[in-house]
């Protein structure tokens, strides 16, 4: 199917400044411009206190924008998920039903639904565990199953495998992927991704397009082969560059 990139912009930030702290003093992201479409799947990296969280807490919403635009695709439905889980003290099941009745379903549906999000990630035997009795990775792909039970359009995921071990970061990025390609239905946009990572072997593994900050300014903005071409990345931003032979020296 032939696709307008401008009705299939899902996401987008022009001019963006936020200052953070109590008087403002921390300016967290200055002049950034993103357009992100549908099906895109952008890591957000670079060193830390670069502004990824803000960026993709600003994505969400979450923070007042000091100047600039935000402009999110109409009816579009946006998850967050962290490097920590939040779940709550009760069985897995609950906190997938409580994350639907919350969004509007109809209590007496949301068992039905709560499952099939659990199957989704191959957790269904786990159902009725208390959510923090879980393993981190398990609890990670509890939050998955959650917020995909809800159907979103944009993923927005910071960090989401930082505290796992590599057997369960590999699960969660195989979920992770899987939902970033899966056929969504008639009608309805390919998922879109974007996260933050310290890790550049999961940026490759897992991105489309990879978004470079440092210090709230975003320095280069590539394709993921564009990104990870060294000889290109040196002309087009020094600092990327030096960043990426840094984390694979
Ligand atoms: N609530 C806050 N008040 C003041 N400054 C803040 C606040 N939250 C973040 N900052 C600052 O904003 C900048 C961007 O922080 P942010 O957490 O977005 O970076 P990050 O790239 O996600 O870092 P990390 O890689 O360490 O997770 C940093 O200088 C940070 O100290």
């Amino acid at each position: 199917m032939m696709r307008d990139p401008v009705t299939d912009t899902v996401l987008s930030l022009e001019a963006v400044h936020v200052s953070l702290g109590p008087a403002a003093q921390v300016e967290a992201l200055r002049d950034v411009h993103l357009q992100i479409a549908a099906g895109e799947r952008v890591a957000l990296v670079g060193p830390n206190g670069c502004g990824k969280s803000t960026l993709l807490r600003t994505l969400h919403g979450l923070l007042p924008i000091t100047s600039g635009q935000r402009r999110v695709l109409q009816r579009s439905r946006i998850a967050m998920l962290f490097q920590r889980p939040h779940l709550f003290r009760m069985s897995v099941l609950r906190n997938l039903q409580l994350g639907l009745w919350l969004s509007g379903m109809a209590w007496s549906q949301t068992r039905a639904r709560a499952m099939e999000a659990l199957r989704r990630v191959e957790l269904a035997e786990l159902a009725d565990r208390n959510g923090r009795a879980l393993s981190g990775g398990q609890q990670q792909r509890v939050a998955l199953a959650r917020a995909w039970a809800l159907s979103p359009d944009v993923w927005l995921l910071d960090e989401p495998t930082a505290s796992l071990d590599p057997h369960a970061k590999r699960d969660v990025e195989a979920i992770i992927e899987a939902f970033g390609r899966e056929d969504r239905g008639v009608g309805r946009l390919p998922a879109t991704l974007v996260f933050a990572s310290h890790n550049l072997g999961q940026v490759k593994r897992l991105a489309s397009r990879v978004v470079y900050l440092e210090q709230g300014r975003v320095l280069a903005d590539l394709p993921v082969h564009d990104f990870f071409n060294q000889d290109l990345l040196e002309t087009l931003s020094p600092q990327a560059s030096a960043f990426v032979k840094g984390e694979t020296a």
